[in-house]
């Protein structure tokens, strides 16, 4: 992992967060709902697949999961089973550690934050039921079946139309992207913004090039680092 130290941050005013596997804790769930669809056929679904296919849109992701596995179902078959596994597994997802205290410490600051997420909209409002408090932190949340979006992850399209759907909108580059995958991370550094890429442990060191920042936990994240108001607690260690 990167440290913060020596590396210098441009101070951002704006937030946008991916949602799983940086706010949610579904990547797990998502490995296990694609190997119930896979077993089957007799395939396993490894890291080094599922890192190509984290962040992609669901259509994408299951056109690539028939090529290369040679599956002998429709692109549309693969989705049908994959969205049937996954709405059963993702009723009461947690939130991973940090995020909490994140993202009220934001808003409390009044930073404008936003969620722009692969998922579809339907298999969000799932994941969505059980923070349906938390939630109302993001001024809006992209998804990515959204009608304005022209392409996924890694393109930067996503974070470009989160970003410009905050009133007023910011420049990218006073935006800082928070990712797990390394699509994207991509889309973020593509967009012109700072990735903090908090990666699956797994992922190679080589795959989290780009990123402005690489962290083990969002519970480590320092907002001052980026001109964001510090936690409390830190104030006080730092002034007495
Ligand atoms: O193991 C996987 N994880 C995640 C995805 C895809 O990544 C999306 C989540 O992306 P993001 O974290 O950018 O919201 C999911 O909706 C799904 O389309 C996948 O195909 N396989
Ligand atoms: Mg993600």
């Amino acid at each position: 992992m990167s440290s913060s130290e020596a590396k210098c941050f441009k101070r951002v005013t704006h937030c946008i967060f991916d949602n799983d596997g940086t706010i949610m804790d579904t990547e797990n769930i998502y490995t296990n709902a694609i190997q119930n669809v896979l077993t089957p056929y007799g395939k396993k679904y490894t890291f080094e697949l599922k890192k190509q296919q984290m962040g992609l849109s669901a259509a994408v992701a299951s056109a690539n999961m028939v090529r290369i596995l040679n599956l002998p179902i429709t692109p549309q078959e693969y989705l049908a089973k994959f969205r049937a596994e996954l709405h059963a597994l993702i009723t009461d997802v947690k939130l991973l550690p940090g995020v909490k205290d994140l993202l009220l410490h934001l808003f409390e600051h009044r930073v404008p934050m936003a969620m722009a997420t692969a998922t579809y909209r339907d298999t969000f409002n799932i994941k969505a039921l059980p923070h349906c408090q938390l939630l109302p932190v993001f001024r809006h949340i992209v998804c990515g079946d959204d009608p304005e979006l022209k392409a996924c992850k890694p393109s930067p399209d996503i974070f470009l139309l989160a970003a410009a759907r905050f009133k007023p909108a910011p420049l990218p580059e006073c935006c800082l992207v928070f990712e797990d995958s390394a699509q994207g991370k991509d889309a973020g550094v593509a967009a012109g913004m700072q990735v903090v890429l908090i990666p699956d442990a797994r992922l190679p060191i080589a795959d989290t090039k780009g990123a402005t920042l690489v962290l083990r936990s969002m519970a480590d994240f320092q907002p001052e680092l980026f001109g964001l108001p510090a936690f409390d607690n830190v104030e006080k260690f730092t002034f007495g």
